[in-house]
């Protein structure tokens, strides 16, 4: 009999399942769905929100999806693993329904809150505590509602992270994570443990926050009611979840200091792994718990985000026409013209305020456009080589926090399924990029593994992982790629 593991990763653009053979560690089957990315609603300006119910009605359609295609048996499903979007606030009334649409990961409108708890709390106790500031996060976006919307904050019964509600929605259970907690900045890195400080400060009562599980632990069990909806049994433990970024690392079995990973969907991020407490003083990179984090054995996630990365493209995308142009055919475009798209430069921080400009709501711009001289072509390549260029200047702040830049892993997905994104990526920042036939759905597949006692550890986990390719630095293009960056920093320099 096969034993099978569900891996969820409930993106902003989509949510993915995979379900993979335990015993190979090669995918069976695997779904992303809507086909079209699901819509981010902004009802203000740099507000971002989406419907929670949306992400679990994607996840009934994708684990069909993946059971029709594999035909699992009963009793070959063993465990299910959730990769989610991070730093989201979702609340929930008694009833565990839903009160008002999750106020996602880019939404910006807890700013002002966030910089205010930094000032009256103070840096030295913020940096080193909470290894960031409050900022834009989930406790400032839940002492926003607090402010806001006092009568439906009155309602609350728990708060949670994306992933924290879609297992809410298999098992019954509210739980939540040290990962989760300390991408909210509700966790205090010095105690080991909540808050107090914070939570005192925004007013907030304990009692909303979730009870910790492990990452890799029993979390709870599909209930009847979820397994009927589903198509799966009852009973299936949810042995793992963590935030998307330190789950892509994971998926990468990126675990140990001096590893980096990265990925570029809605959001393109470098995460790296540091076993000390560091952290930027201007909060423009954060320092999160990782998947491995034990207290007497600290792991840290050190994790460079920027808002305007798949979500700059697939804007181009519609505004070229949707549907009737590819992500593939906007590739081979843009490559048609040279290095520097002829001088067109794109600064993309149109997806909220951006933590690597410390949050500010810089915007979206095209700078040097020539209509004379440039096309759709330029515009395409200018997309993709701006988008790196802010990678860049994020990866200059992270080699300034003693980071050790030299490897990079990446997942064959998103924009690094473009050789022009892989090229520039590789030449601005100067660095190998290794490519793995992963996601973050099968690294949350793998994760369950482990969590459910199938995987003795890391080393078992990813013995199916493959390396596809190897990509270096050219000295040539890493020239070409600086004067890119050197066009982009004055770019920036005009608009901020
Ligand atoms: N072939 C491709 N080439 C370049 N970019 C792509 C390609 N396919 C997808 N993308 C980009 O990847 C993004 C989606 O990535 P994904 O990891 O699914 O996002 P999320 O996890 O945020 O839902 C899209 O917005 C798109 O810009
Ligand atoms: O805010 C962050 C990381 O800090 C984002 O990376 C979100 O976690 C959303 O991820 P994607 O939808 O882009 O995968």
């Amino acid at each position: 009999m096969r034993r099978l593991l569900i891996g969820y990763d409930i993106g902003s653009s989509s949510v993915k399942a995979t379900l993979l053979d335990a015993d190979t560690g090669k995918v069976v089957a695997s779904e992303g769905l809507p086909k079209v990315e699901m819509p981010i609603n902004a009802p203000q300006k740099d507000w971002a929100e989406q419907d929670p119910e949306m992400w679990w009605e994607y996840i009934i359609d994708t684990t069909k999806s993946i059971v029709a295609k594999a035909g699992i048996k009963k009793g070959e499903l063993k465990a299910i693993g959730i990769s989610y979007q991070m730093h989201g606030l979702v609340c929930v009334d008694e009833n565990h329904e839903v009160i008002r649409p999750a106020i996602i990961w880019c939404d910006s409108r807890a700013v002002g809150i966030g910089n205010k708890a930094f000032e009256e709390l103070g840096e030295e106790y913020c940096l080193p505590s909470l290894l960031n500031s409050p900022g834009n996060f989930t406790a400032s976006k839940l002492k926003w509602v607090k402010e806001n919307e006092p009568g439906l904050y009155s309602k609350i019964h728990k708060i949670m992270l994306p992933g924290d509600y879609i297992a809410m929605k298999l098992s019954g259970e509210i739980k939540t994570s040290e990962t989760g907690l300390s991408e909210g900045i509700f966790w205090d890195f010095k105690v080991n443990g909540l808050s107090e400080k914070l939570l005192g400060n925004y007013g907030i009562d304990k009692s909303l926050i979730a009870d910790v599980v492990p990452s890799f632990s029993e979390q709870g069990k599909v209930t009847k009611k979820a397994a009927e909806i589903l198509g799966i049994e009852e009973g299936v433990p949810i042995t793992y979840r963590a935030g998307d970024q330190p789950n892509n690392a994971f998926s990468l079995n990126v675990l140990e200091e001096g590893e980096l990973a990265t990925t570029a969907g809605t959001s393109g991020t470098v995460y790296g792994v540091s076993t000390k407490p560091v952290y930027d003083p201007k909060s423009r990179v954060n320092t999160f718990v990782h998947v491995n984090h034990r207290q007497e054995n600290p792991h840290y996630g050190v994790l460079l985000c920027i808002n305007g990365t798949g979500i700059l493209n697939s804007w181009i995308k519609k505004l070229l026409g949707g549907e009737s142009v590819s992500y593939p055919e906007m590739n081979d475009l843009a490559q048609e013209t040279q290095i520097g798209a002829e001088g067109l430069s794109f600064i993309p921080f149109g997806n909220g305020v951006e933590r690597i400009m410390q949050n500010q709501a810089v915007g979206a711009h095209m700078m040097g456009l020539n209509l004379l001289q440039h096309d759709r072509r330029h515009v395409l390549r200018a997309v993709q080589e701006g988008i790196v260029s802010s990678l860049k200047y994020g990866f200059d702040i992270m080699k300034d926090m003693g980071l050790n830049l030299n490897t990079v892993k990446a997942g064959k997905a998103n924009m690094f399924l473009s050789p022009l994104f892989r090229e520039a990526f590789v030449n601005m920042n100067e660095v190998v990029l290794e490519l793995y036939d992963t996601d973050g759905a099968q690294g949350a597949a793998r994760g369950a593994g482990i969590g459910a006692g199938i995987y003795s550890g890391a080393e078992q986990a990813f013995a199916g992982l493959e390396k596809l390719s190897s990509f270096e630095p050219e000295t040539s293009k890493v020239e070409a790629y600086k004067e890119v960056y050197g066009n982009w920093q004055q770019a920036l320099g005009r608009v901020i």
